[in-house]
């Protein structure tokens, strides 16, 4: 129930109900609202890593700040996560992590899935995850070590430095001794969906949203059958006053259709839903997690709503700057995920649309991109011309967005967007088209070879793959042979993928032309053409440095600390950057065994498909020595440098790239 509004209507009470100094029952040192938690060590300084000033900052930049009366603080014990799939599992790796106080359990009715989240082999391939994972699915033991920069690198001997009887001398020398107690399991992955609904006290809502394949609105409108179910099961099983979370891209006012589900099955309901979408990129979605630019909650301008967003910031409060969390209404949070989808793609199409006119000017589509880019109202992100955007959500929330405008009656707003889409799809199609011409028009008898699968690098997601649909066009022109090579899928996977897209017979080994390759020479040996489809660092020549990436973790040392006990972020750093000088996942020997496979465990079995370490490169004079004459390249993602190609003798045609106009 909320109490009354004890405190005034100005900052002293900013928009989540965080209120000032004094308040009964809440610390606000930091401005953060803090919950009864029985484990306040990690996490109380996790969150005062907001100073003051900052979180005086946000309650200024607030939106609504002030609209909001004192309540009674919400204690969030369980969380549950419904769909385990790309957005589930690593978020709910994440907010684990940083709470280390909250049981949360993610369900799916995937059970092959859920056993692989409960296994050594994650059904998710994220950069960082793993790491987490070991942390919170299985627990820690308590470690002591010594919180000196350079220490572990300079005696190299881990076990010595980490054993505080052994150490004692080390410890005396550099000082800084840091306890870092043991961590109870509290992520765990469950089928049990009705049970762990019942459960708790916030229940998230990260199941997948399509666009629809069949019916009314099909190709179009979003298909909704895996949130109708969901907010059945939650209106027969959710406790009362639970708080529903949309953490799935969803069209603007889902949550009223949520609302009227759940009162179909439950007249007195009084659960809250809020939308807080999820902004994270498939490859980085750790460090995206970790880092986010922002948090946005949406929720009904209502005390209760309020308070239910003000439970849920408070659990990104653990880590996640306040000033970073942002407030708005429900319709607005839920649009506001769907223009930033279509916004970036916006991008991708505008660039690739210029991409045709620099390759029949002269014109050099890098050169053009870092110029523009450089003008700090345009920003140099998203300007990397290509073979078009790809992947699971691009394309199905522009769709949800033009059928919207097309429901408002603004078809001027439904076509402009539906531009977008139309360019990435003739884009897709024009190289494809560039390929077959620039060999003659023909590919009979030929062997090509196609490096990257899936939608994008560091991923091995094929979703609305531009190179699966590239691997389609090509096959009509009946080549001899289609090698594909993807650093990050795996072969068997990819050869069933065909054999559903296409058909049995298209397989190698029934006489057809697809060969999945698990390297990249094999996969480029006596081709006609190399065709590279995802921007894989291996891909790149050895001039062509890749952009920094987010998703390799820190390489900075960050001791020493802020606090006298290291954040969990703070220690994953450390890990991070230990990791990598020491050649050892475990660095501090403080987490517990994996869990054991069965004997014959077939994912043991599958053969790891990435030959060449993160940092190592193909060596592309090795592969120019072998293809047939003319040797050409096709490069769909700039990934190579030409003029270190042509003196491989290599053609490259390149996206964007001056097609034969030169300077007079
Ligand atoms: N993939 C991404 O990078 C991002 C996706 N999103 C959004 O997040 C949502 C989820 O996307 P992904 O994680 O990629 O999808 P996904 O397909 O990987 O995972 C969804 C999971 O939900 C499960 N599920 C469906 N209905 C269920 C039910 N009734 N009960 C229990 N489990 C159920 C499925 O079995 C599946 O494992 C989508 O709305 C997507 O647009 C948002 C940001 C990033
Ligand atoms: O809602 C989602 O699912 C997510 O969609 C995208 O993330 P993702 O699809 O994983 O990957 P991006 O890095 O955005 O790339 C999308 C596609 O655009 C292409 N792209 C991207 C950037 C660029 O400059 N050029 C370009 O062609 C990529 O190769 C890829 O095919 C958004 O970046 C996320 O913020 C969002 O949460």
């Amino acid at each position: 129930m909320d109490l009354p509004s004890s405190s005034s209507t100005d900052c002293s009470s900013d928009v989540l109900g965080n209120v000032g100094n004094g308040s009964p029952g809440l610390s606000c040192t930091s401005g953060n609202l803090r919950l009864n938690s029985p484990s306040p060590d990690l996490r109380t300084q996790e969150a005062n890593g907001t100073s003051l000033s900052e979180c005086d900052h946000s309650r200024q930049n607030s939106i609504n700040c002030g609209a909001i009366p004192y309540f009674q603080p919400v204690e969030i014990t369980k969380i549950c996560c419904v769909g385990a799939g790309y957005v589930g599992g690593p978020t709910a790796a994440v907010i684990a992590l940083h709470n280390p106080h909250i049981k949360f359990t993610v369900v799916d009715g995937d059970e092959t899935k859920i056993n692989q989240w409960n296994s050594r082999h994650l059904p998710v391939h994220e950069v960082g995850l793993k790491e987490i994972l070991r942390v919170t699915r299985d627990g820690t033991e308590s470690v002591t070590f010594i919180s000196e920069p350079n220490v572990f690198e300079r005696s190299r001997t881990l076990s010595s430095l980490l054993s505080v009887s052994e150490s004692e001398t080390s410890f005396n020398r550099y000082g800084n001794k840091i306890t870092v107690p043991s961590r109870l399991p509290n992520l765990f992955f469950s089928v049990d969906v009705l049970r762990e609904i019942s459960e708790a006290e916030i229940i998230l809502i990260a199941v997948n949203t399509p666009t629809k394949t069949h019916g009314i609105g099909a190709g179009k409108v979003t298909d909704m059958t895996a949130i109708e179910a969901v907010s059945k099961q939650i209106a027969l099983h959710a406790k009362s006053g639970t708080i529903i979370v949309e953490r799935s891209t969803v069209p603007c006012r889902t949550s009223e259709t949520i609302e009227k589900i759940i009162k179909t099955y439950r007249q007195d309901s009084d659960l809250e839903i809020l939308s807080n979408p999820e902004f994270m990129a498939e490859g980085t979605a750790i460090s995206d997690l970790l880092h986010p630019s922002r948090v946005i909650i949406g929720s009904r301008p209502t005390p209760s709503g309020r308070r239910a967003a003000a439970a849920l910031s408070s659990i990104y409060e653990a880590w996640v700057p306040r000033s970073k969390i942002i407030t708005v209404n429900t319709w607005s949070a839920e649009l506001s995920k769907l223009v930033a989808n279509a916004m970036l793609a916006q991008r991708v199409s505008s660039i690739n649309s210029i991409s045709a006119i620099c390759e029949a000017t002269g014109a050099d589509i890098n050169e053009v991109a870092h110029s523009v880019g450089l003008d700090p109202r345009i920003g140099d992100q998203f300007l990397q011309a290509g073979v078009g955007f790809g992947g699971s959500c691009f394309k199905k929330d522009i769709l949800s967005l033009i059928y919207l405008a097309e429901g408002l009656r603004l078809s001027e707003v439904a076509e402009y967007w539906q531009q977008v889409l139309t360019i990435n799809d003739w884009q897709r199609k024009r190289f494809a088209r560039i390929v077959i011409t620039c060999l003659n028009g023909t590919l009979t008898g030929k062997k090509l070879t196609v490096l990257g699968y899936a939608f994008k690098k560091d991923t091995a997601d094929k979703r609305d793959s531009p190179s699966v649909e590239c691997i389609k066009m090509l096959l009509e022109d009946t080549p001899a042979e289609i090698a594909i090579y993807d650093p990050c899928c795996n072969q068997d996977t990819v050869k069933e993928e065909m054999k559903t897209l296409i058909g049995r017979e298209v397989l190698k080994k029934n006489g057809g032309p697809i060969n999945v390759c698990v390297e990249p020479y094999e996969a480029c040996w006596d081709s006609h053409a190399i065709i590279i489809m995802t921007d894989a660092d291996e891909f790149r020549t050895s001039l062509n440095k890749s952009p920094a990436s987010k998703a390799e973790g820190s390489s900075i040392d960050p001791r020493p600390f802020q606090h006298s006990v290291p954040t969990e972020s703070e220690l994953l750093s450390l890990q991070t950057y230990l990791s990598s000088h020491l050649n050892t996942t475990d660095p501090f020997q403080r987490l517990k065994d994996e869990p054991p496979c069965e004997k014959d465990c077939s994912l043991c079995k599958l053969k790891t498909q990435r030959k060449l370490s993160r940092d190592e490169r193909m060596d592309w004079s090795r592969i120019a020595n072998h293809l047939q004459e003319p040797k050409w390249v096709f490069d769909g993602r700039g990934v190579l440098d030409i003029d270190e190609m042509a003196a491989l003798g290599v053609r490259v045609k390149a996206i964007g790239k001056p097609n034969g106009v030169v300077y007079t």
